[in-house]
């Protein structure tokens, strides 16, 4: 897998993008942000649509998007055929994301989680494999 992955979020998760991205680079991934570059309020698809396209597009292979309850980025991601994007409020939820769903994209809520769960949840989604089984061909359905 490789250590290079995109993040993006809306103003709402601005401030929690900006954390996890200088995380993730000082733990030595390389990180693209795609955006929101500031707190002035935005639209999240502006952001999320061109984050989903590097992923089905083969650019990345994970990405983590942050607005302030998730459901906006999650929702707009998972218009995009191929992209599994789950939102995840504990560590927990990013595990059996990974393991159950192959998840490719993380949905984190800014407004409900600490920063310390936030960067938890990425650690467990960056780090958990996709347990294939059962799971792969469900996962497989999921497309139509
Ligand atoms: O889509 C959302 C709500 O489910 C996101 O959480 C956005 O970040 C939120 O709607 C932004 O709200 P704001 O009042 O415009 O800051």
């Amino acid at each position: 897998m490789s250590n290079s992955l995109a993040i993006g979020s809306d103003h709402a998760g601005f401030k929690y993008k900006e954390m996890l991205a200088q995380w993730l680079r000082d733990n030595g991934y390389e990180v693209q942000d795609f955006g929101t570059y500031s707190a002035d309020s935005v639209d999240y698809p502006d952001f999320v649509h061109p984050l989903a396209n590097s992923i089905t597009g083969g650019q990345f292979e994970r990405g983590i998007l942050v607005c302030g309850s998730a459901n906006g980025v999650c929702i707009t991601a998972n218009k995009h055929k191929g992209i599994r994007a789950a939102i995840a409020w504990a560590p927990e939820l990013a595990t059996l994301a990974r393991q159950h769903n192959d998840a490719n994209i993380v949905c984190i809520p800014e407004r409900f989680v600490s920063e310390e769960a936030a960067r938890a949840i990425v650690s467990q989604f960056l780090n958990t494999p996709f347990e294939g089984g059962r799971h792969q061909t469900r996962v497989s359905k999921i497309d139509g």
